[in-house]
């Protein structure tokens, strides 16, 4: 069987007398988007953090295309090609759409220690942005700052910011979080073309996005996995339902 993209192996992670990873052993193909799943407190941003090199893990480890990175720090996974789409929160919203691509950019580029002047300047730079946003349909927003856009369009900014990275794999936290209707719709779709290009780990609370989007799912109950697997399994699982999904209202109306 090909390596994995991303393996984990029995990863634990506490918090005093708190174990929100528990053990967890997951593997992302290349090509695939995982979704991660699990009710609020089940340790998914824990285990993302240690994904990306934010959190060390008290014992197991992480692989990115059969290497080790499990104590590199993220500045080196990224470079390996790991990307989280950033919270909104890290966004400059003094600045337009197309400078906070520019720079992140800059920042993959390893130009960052110039004037940031400059990456608005610099055609390379300036180019890179122009694809990103092109890629999540911002282009036409290139220049209009974030205090300005509106919250689905800032959640796609992020995205194009994590793209500018060139990752391998993206590691997304809830994307659909705050979107009315019509903008998960639009992000559902986003996310349908990205897939194409880039293997992705989703962390979401929108099942119906989830189970629209999902190739496999891995469900995580106080920190462990109690299920892997296809949508169709998944749904049909006993103790999902039992755990998580219960009778919440699983269908597909994302198309
Ligand atoms: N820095 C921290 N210090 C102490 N406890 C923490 C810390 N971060 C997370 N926890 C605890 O670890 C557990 C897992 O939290 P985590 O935020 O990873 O869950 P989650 O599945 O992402 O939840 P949600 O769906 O609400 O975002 C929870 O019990 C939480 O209180």
């Amino acid at each position: 069987m090909a390596e994995p993209l991303l393996r984990v192996e029995k990863l634990v992670r506490r918090f005093g007398g708190i174990i929100a990873t528990d053990n967890v052993s997951l593997d992302v193909a290349a090509g695939e988007l995982h979704a991660i799943i699990g009710p609020n407190g089940a340790g998914k941003t824990t285990l993302i953090s240690q994904l990306t090199g934010h959190l060390a893990p008290n014992s197991g480890s992480v692989s990115l295309g059969g290497r080790d990175i499990t104590h590199l720090p993220a500045y080196r996974r990224c470079a390996l090609g790991l990307a989280r789409s950033f919270q909104i929160t890290s966004l400059l919203f003094d600045f337009t759409a197309a400078d906070n691509v520019a720079l992140a950019a800059q920042a993959h580029a390893g130009t960052s220690f110039r004037f940031f002047a400059n990456a608005r300047k610099e055609k390379g730079l300036r180019d890179a942005a122009h694809a990103a946003l092109d890629r999540v349909g911002l282009l036409h927003r290139a220049d209009v700052v974030v205090s300005r856009l509106s919250h689905g369009e800032r959640r796609e900014l992020e995205l194009a910011v994590a793209l500018a990275s060139k990752p391998k794999l993206l590691l997304l936290d809830e994307p659909m979080a705050g979107l009315g209707v019509t903008e998960s719709q639009r992000m559902v779709k986003l996310l349908q073309e990205l897939r194409k290009e880039v293997s992705i780990v989703l962390v979401e609370h929108d099942m119906p996005a989830v189970f629209a989007l999902a190739d496999r799912i891995t469900v995580l109950v106080y920190g462990r996995v109690i299920a892997s697997g296809d949508p169709a399994a998944i749904r049909g699982n006993d103790d999902v339902k039992r755990a998580y999904l219960g009778d919440q209202h699983v269908v597909t109306h994302h198309v």
